[in-house]
C-alpha cells in the first residue's frame, strides 16, 4: 500500500495528555468528514477543522511507496538518541491509510505510536496511544481508547454524550477560532464543575512551534 502525506515534522505534542512530549508528527492527507476546501466548509460533517491537510505539497510531503520508505523517512526527522522516540500519526483522517505494515515498520524502528482520530474508522491492532476526538454529527466508531479528547463546545457533541464511555483520560480543548476565548472560559468552567475532564490547550499555538 503507498500513502499520501501533507506533512512530516519533529515538534512537541501541543496536545492532551503527551503534551510537551518530543514528537514526530505525520500528518495524512485526506479526511472522511471534509474535503479540506473552504468551498465545503458549511456542509461538511466537521466545520471547524484548524488544519490543512489537502494535498502532498508540504515539508516531507508527498506520496510514499511503501511501509519502509514511510517509517524511515519518520525516523530521520528524530535527531535525539533512538531512547524515548514517539511518532503522532495525524491529518486529516490517518485511519483511512494506517495498516499494519505501517506499524510494524515504526515499531521496528523504535516509535511508539500515537494517533489522533476522529472515532469514525476501526483501528487497526498495535497503535500505543489512541487519542480519539469525536465530531457532533457523526458516528463514533471507536468507543474505547487511551484518550478521549472532545472540542468543546459542539452542538452535537456535548461531554456528557462520553463520559461513560471506557477511554482512560478525558480532555477537553475548547474550539480555536473567533470565539476562543469564550470557548476556553467555557471550558475552565466545565472541568471545575465535571473534574473527570481535563483541560487541554492547544500549547503549540501560543509557544508559536508547529
Ligand atoms: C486536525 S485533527 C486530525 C486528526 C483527526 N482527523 C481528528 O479530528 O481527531 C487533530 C486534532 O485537532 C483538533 N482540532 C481541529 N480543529 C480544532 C479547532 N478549531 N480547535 C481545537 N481543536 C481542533 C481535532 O479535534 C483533533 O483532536
Ligand atoms: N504541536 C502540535 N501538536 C499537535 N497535537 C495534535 C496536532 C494535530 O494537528 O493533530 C498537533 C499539531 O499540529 N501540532
Ligand atoms: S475530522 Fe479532523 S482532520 Fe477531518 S476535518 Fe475534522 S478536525 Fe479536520
Ligand atoms: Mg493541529
Amino acid at each position: 500500500m503507498s500513502y499520501a502525506v501533507k506533512e512530516i515534522f519533529l515538534t512537541l505534542q501541543g496536545e492532551g495528555a503527551h503534551a510537551g512530549r518530543a514528537s514526530v508528527f505525520c500528518r495524512f492527507a485526506g479526511c472522511n468528514l471534509w474535503s479540506g476546501r473552504e468551498a465545503d466548509r458549511a456542509e461538511a460533517t466537521c466545520k471547524f477543522c484548524d488544519t490543512d491537510f489537502v494535498g502532498t505539497d508540504g515539508t516531507l510531503g508527498g506520496r510514499y511507496a511503501s511501509a519502509a520508505e514511510l517509517a524511515d523517512t519518520i525516523a530521520a526527522q528524530w535527531t535525539a538518541s533512538t531512547a524515548n522516540r514517539y511518532v503522532v500519526l495525524t491529518g486529516g483522517e490517518p485511519l483511512l491509510q494506517v495498516d499494519a505494515a505501517l506499524i510494524e515498520a515504526l515499531h521496528a524502528r523504535g516509535f511508539e505510536i500515537g494517533v489522533e482520530t476522529n472515532g469514525t474508522i476501526a483501528a487497526p491492532e498495535g497503535l500505543d496511544w489512541i487519542c480519539v476526538s469525536p465530531k457532533g454529527g457523526s458516528e463514533l466508531v471507536l468507543r474505547r481508547g487511551h484518550e478521549l479528547k472532545l472540542v468543546y463546545p459542539q452542538a452535537l457533541a456535548a461531554p456528557e454524550t462520553f463520559e461513560g464511555l471506557a477511554f482512560e483520560r478525558f480532555s477537553l480543548q475548547p474550539m480555536d477560532g473567533p470565539e476562543v476565548a469564550e470557548n476556553t472560559a467555557r471550558a475552565i468552567d466545565y472541568c471545575l464543575q465535571h473534574p473527570q475532564w481535563r483541560l487541554s490547550v492547544q500549547t503549540h499555538k501560543s509557544l508559536g512551534i508547529r
